[in-house]
């Protein structure tokens, strides 16, 4: 499972937890601006918006889980498995295959506006990028410096794009049976509750925190849908970088799946393999990892943006405890 949000404080904070058992090798990965896009339908991009995000490289070419561009958009890719379908190659459309869109869309696009726009004219197709590396199905959340976020969905009905009230996408199901079911917590609280659940017998209120008894806490992607909807709702607003990266972390943190808890296959577990923050004002990427609980940094800016080759960066660390005596 995964959970994506964008958070909005002051800057516009983007990011996901990455949930999964299988390690692909990912890094932090910079696409500078005369970074070679090629596309299997599309010509060929020789110049472009640069982008950063978490990746795995493969035959040089950046296949992206999420990513944000230098004009502060942002996108994350979630699994999809069900609902999710790609189509054959619609020669009335611009073409892109799923383990292109982020580049695609991250290439040319400033705003949520810029991409649904783009989207109109888009098919998603179902081509592998190789033999190792088969098709997922995925759906994305896109955000941007708007603080406004959208969900795009490509199912048997064809490619949707929902605009997202509550700026946190999860997995399945469909974004908008994921959004109904907000109904059924409606009463979740920060405050304690009043009793209105037999108004004239005295009930003791015996433990803080009871506004958020009915919150559910399981790993399942509505569960997570709910719970980070509502931290996120509710995380206070700082106002330096270093108090919003950190509040952000919390939120994702809320919904992290520690090892042992989501068993998929027999003794095996998905877990949170990485939790990133992407600054969509500022173009720096902040991540901690399960086995790290420090947080890194990749600021763009630092880097020639105007070249050529991909930027790679280390992310899965050892942990980092720091002794006090
Ligand atoms: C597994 C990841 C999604 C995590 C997630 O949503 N987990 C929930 C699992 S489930 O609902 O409970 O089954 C997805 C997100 C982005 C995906 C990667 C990106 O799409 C980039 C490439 C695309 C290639 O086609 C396959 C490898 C790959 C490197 C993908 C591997 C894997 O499918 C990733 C890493």
């Amino acid at each position: 499972m995964c959970t994506s949000i964008l958070y909005s404080p002051k800057d516009n904070y983007f990011g996901r937890n990455l949930d999964y058992e299988i390690a692909y090798g990912q890094k932090v990965v910079i696409t500078p601006r005369n970074y070679q896009l090629n596309y299997r339908h599309l010509p060929t991009q020789d110049t472009h918006y640069a982008m950063m995000g978490v990746s795995v490289v493969a035959n040089d070419y950046p296949l992206y889980c999420d990513a944000i561009n230098e004009k502060g958009l942002g996108i994350a890719g979630l699994n999809f498995t069900g609902p999710g379908k790609y189509f054959a190659v619609d020669e009335s459309k611009k073409n892109v295959t799923s383990f292109e869109l982020i580049p695609y869309l991250l290439s040319s696009c400033e705003t949520i506006e810029d991409v649904k726009k783009l989207l109109s004219e888009t098919n998603i197709t179902d081509e592998s990028f190789s033999k190792d590396l088969p098709v997922t199905t995925l759906h994305w959340l896109m955000g941007d410096k708007s603080g406004k976020s959208i969900v795009i969905e490509s199912t048997k009905t064809g490619l949707h794009v929902y605009d997202n009230p509550v700026n946190t996408l999860t997995n399945n199901p469909v974004f908008p049976a994921q959004v109904e079911t907000l109904a059924n917590f409606a009463s979740v609280s920060p405050a304690q509750p009043k009793n209105t659940l037999v108004p004239n017998a005295d009930i003791n209120l015996y433990s803080r925190g009871l506004g958020t008894h009915h919150l559910p806490g399981g790993t399942d992607s509505n569960s997570r849908f709910i719970k980070a909807a509502f931290v996120l709702a509710h995380a206070p607003k700082g106002n330096d970088e270093v108090e919003n990266v950190t509040n952000f972390f919390h939120i994702l943190h809320s919904v992290e799946q520690a090892k042992g808890t989501d068993e998929v296959a027999d003794n095996v577990f998905e877990f949170t393999m990485y939790s990133d923050c992407m600054n969509l004002d500022k173009g720096i990427l902040y991540f901690t990892t399960y086995d790290n609980n420090q947080i890194n940094a990749v600021d763009m800016n630092n880097e020639d943006l105007d070249t050529s080759d991909l930027i790679t960066y280390e992310l899965f660390k050892d942990q980092a405890i720091k002794f006090e005596n």
